[in-house]
């Protein structure tokens, strides 16, 4: 069965966005780093129109973006980096860092922008309050199973009790990639990249966007994936 969403798209399992993952590399021939900077950058263009600069209560506007060990936090880099371009303030923590050239390389990018890595994670969520004006989730994405593991499961916890919004990158980190977690960080935005996968029906935040703008017709079809148009060039478009 299709599983269709409120808008029509198809609401992907875990099974079927690994792969189309997987057929983007293998069979179309893109490589990480291509998909990367075109999801990350689809997540800060939807920050930017959601959470503009002159929403923030101080100047300048201050992101905290928290990475993971996977391609998600792969994204959160390239987000952070764009954001930056934006002119935002992002700072990054970034914990668990895969040894492969592609994060080294995203991450030398950053710093040489002046993006600070916090090595300590904020332990109070009054402080990131305080600090920033918007979290950004990059922790797991799509391949994301079983209970949380260490650093991670403390960070959450301290972000489950953040006041400012949290905008998530594919999947709201810690939840079920099908299931959603009621009792998980509840975020503000979603930015379901490619399409949503099913734990994005138990998405209850105010802004909702479909980023990734690069997955072939073919391959849409094969999957069913049915697509809202994105309105001309846009890299993103808002979910209703
Ligand atoms: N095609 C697309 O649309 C594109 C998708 N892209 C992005 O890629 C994302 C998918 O990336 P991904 O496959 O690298 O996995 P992701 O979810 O980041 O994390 C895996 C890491 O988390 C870890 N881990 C897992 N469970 C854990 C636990 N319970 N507790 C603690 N750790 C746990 C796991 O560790 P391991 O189990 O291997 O020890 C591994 O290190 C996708 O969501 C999208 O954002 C774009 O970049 C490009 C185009
Ligand atoms: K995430």
């Amino acid at each position: 069965m299709q599983n269709p969403g409120r808008s029509g798209v198809k609401y992907l399992s875990q099974e079927e966005a690994q792969a189309i993952d997987q057929e983007l590399f293998t069979e179309y021939k893109f490589s990480v780093d291509q998909l990367m900077e075109l999801a990350g950058l689809s997540c800060a263009t939807a920050i930017a129109k959601a959470y503009p600069p002159s929403s923030f209560t101080k100047s300048p506007p201050a992101v905290l973006i928290v990475c993971g060990p996977g391609n998600n936090g792969g994204d959160g880099l390239v987000c952070a980096r764009h954001l930056k371009m934006f002119g935002y303030e992002p700072s990054v923590h970034y914990p668990k860092r895969p040894g492969k050239a592609l994060f080294e390389g995203l991450t030398t990018q950053c710093q040489k922008m002046d993006i600070p890595f916090l090595s300590e994670f904020p332990s109070e969520a009054m402080l990131i309050d305080e600090l920033y004006g918007l979290v950004v989730d990059a922790i797991f994405g799509f391949s994301f199973k079983g209970a949380v593991r260490e650093p991670f499961s403390s960070i959450l916890g301290t972000l489950e009790q953040v006041t400012v919004p949290i905008a998530s990158i594919d999947i709201p980190s810690g939840w079920d990639v099908e299931k959603g977690s009621p009792d998980g960080i509840q975020p503000d935005m979603l930015v379901s990249l490619t399409a949503p996968k099913k734990a994005a029906q138990h998405f209850a935040g105010r802004y909702h966007f479909l980023g990734g703008r690069f997955v072939p017709m073919a391959l849409q079809q094969k999957y069913s994936l049915n697509l809202p148009p994105y309105p001309e060039t846009d890299c993103i478009l808002q979910l209703p």
